[in-house]
């Protein structure tokens, strides 16, 4: 008989808690922490085989568990930006001599998810050439590289330490007093998400500075915000094990995953209020749709197509010929990112998803909470269509199919 005790908090956490919640060999016992009792709520019940504790343990906390309970080996599955959880959880460990393994996803490499630079001059090097605001965590020494963009005192906002000789040297460098950032860390994760939001940011320029400088923190935010990082200096990719490694370890196999198709929900849109963001063709095909279900719809886009203009003249919508902006979220029901920008849609689903906003997210269907169905409507029936987000061609050959039947008389 073992002793397994596992911090979860992430999808790979639930999956071996689910495995585990199925072991009928009775030869482990599982003990699964999470921080919060919402975490509690989207794992298995307590079983036989595991119970599930709720609760954010400090390190000794963790030690004396590990010993109460007699502990033979740590999964540590929280997430990997939970960087103090996972000091804590190996630090406990060490202590009471019980193994403990790191389970991470298998994610990209840094480099294909931000902007890794060699230094301050090649990360000012690469800013020259794009758009937006940004937030400079890199302290006030290398500030002189990054006059080299142009409209820097406009689209920079630096955060340095609110020391004399540094806000001077700002000054002097050229940099706007309205853009200064005069603050002494650490700052959490909300601090970041709230500064970076406030000055509207597209980009972070942080340091690889491990975790004394906050490094999670700000690359989570960043995330939130839908901002691009720039870090100078290669971050460490975290060292672990699979998914699938951590259950052979328990002597576990994977629970399959429930393969369910979506339920189709036939909802009353009166007064619902819908924001589209995009006007072009697969934003324009939906907004036509929509217009037909007597709720409230703005169109947000620079461009919109023809079809979208007369909707608006017959009074069916309301146009805002201009790119979205983040308050044009406020006061929406439901929201659909079908612009052309890949990153901009991506940020649409995280805010609404923060703002629980029902969202569709033309251009990725794991970011969608429903997905949009080919639709007919004749007299009053109602036929939606979905391949379950796997065959979208499928979905379109068997809407038009079923069109044409109808037109022949297959009601009659
Ligand atoms: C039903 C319909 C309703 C509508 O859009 O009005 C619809 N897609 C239709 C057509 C279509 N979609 C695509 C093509 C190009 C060729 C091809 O790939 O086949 C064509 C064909 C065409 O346009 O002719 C490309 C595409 N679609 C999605 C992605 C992203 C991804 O898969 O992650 C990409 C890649 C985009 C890219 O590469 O950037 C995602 C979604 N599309 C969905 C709905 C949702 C689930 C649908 C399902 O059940 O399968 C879902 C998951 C989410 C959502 O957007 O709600 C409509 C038929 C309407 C009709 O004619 O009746
Ligand atoms: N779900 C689907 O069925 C499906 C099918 C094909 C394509 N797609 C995806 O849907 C997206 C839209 O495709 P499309 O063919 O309509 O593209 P498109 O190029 O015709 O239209 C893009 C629209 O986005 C608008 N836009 C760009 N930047 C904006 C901003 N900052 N704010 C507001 N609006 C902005 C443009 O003005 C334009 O109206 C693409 O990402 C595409 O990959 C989805």
């Amino acid at each position: 008989m073992s002793n397994i005790l596992i911090f979860a908090g992430t999808t790979e956490g639930r999956k071996l808690a689910e495995a585990a919640a199925d072991d009928q060999s009775g030869q482990n016992r599982f003990l699964v922490c999470v921080a919060t009792e919402h975490g509690k709520h989207l794992l298995p019940k307590d079983s036989d085989s595991l119970t599930v504790l709720a609760r954010r343990l400090d390190r000794r906390e963790m030690e004396e568990l590990i010993r109460k309970e007699n502990i033979d080996r740590v999964i540590d599955a929280t997430h990997p930006y939970a960087a103090e959880a996972t000091e804590n959880i190996r630090m406990a460990a060490e202590h009471t001599g019980v193994p403990c393994m790191r389970l991470l996803r298998r994610q990209a490499e840094p480099e294909e998810r931000h902007i890794i630079t060699a230094s301050a001059k090649e990360a000012a090097e690469y800013l020259k050439d794009t758009s937006g605001n940004v937030l400079l965590t890199t302290g006030s020494k290398e500030l002189a590289e990054f006059t080299v963009i142009a409209d820097f005192e406009k689209r920079l906002y630096p955060r340095i330490l609110p020391v004399p000789e540094m806000v001077k040297r700002a000054f002097d460098l050229g940099f706007d007093a309205a853009h200064l950032i005069c603050m002494q860390g650490p700052f959490s994760y909300e601090d970041n998400l709230a500064m970076l939001r406030h000055i509207n940011a597209d980009y972070l320029v942080t340091k690889e500075s491990g975790e004394a400088g906050g490094f999670s923190h700000k690359l989570a935010a960043a995330e939130a915000a839908g901002a691009k990082v720039i870090i100078i200096g290669r971050p460490k990719q975290e060292e672990g094990i699979s998914l699938e490694e951590a259950l052979k370890l328990c002597g576990l196999s994977q629970v399959p995953a429930k393969k369910a198709a979506w339920f189709p929900m036939f909802q009353d849109l009166t007064g619902k209020r819908i924001l589209v963001v995009g006007g072009g063709r697969i934003a324009a095909r939906r907004i036509r749709i929509l217009s037909q279900y007597n709720c409230l719809l703005t169109v947000v886009a620079p461009e919109v197509l023809p079809p979208v203009k007369e909707l608006e003249r017959q009074g069916l919508l309301r146009l805002e010929e201009r790119p979205y902006e983040e308050a044009d979220l406020e006061d929406a029901d439901i929201v659909l990112a079908a612009t052309g920008d890949r990153e901009l849609n991506r940020s649409i689903g995280i805010l609404c998803r923060q703002k629980e906003i029902t969202v569709n997210v033309a251009d990725r269907k794991e970011e969608c909470d429903f997905y949009f169905p080919g639709v007919i409507r004749h007299g009053d029936l109602t036929i939606g269509f979905t391949a379950g987000g796997k065959d979208h061609a499928l979905a379109k050959k068997a809407r038009i199919l079923i069109e044409r039947g109808l037109e022949n008389g297959l009601d009659r």
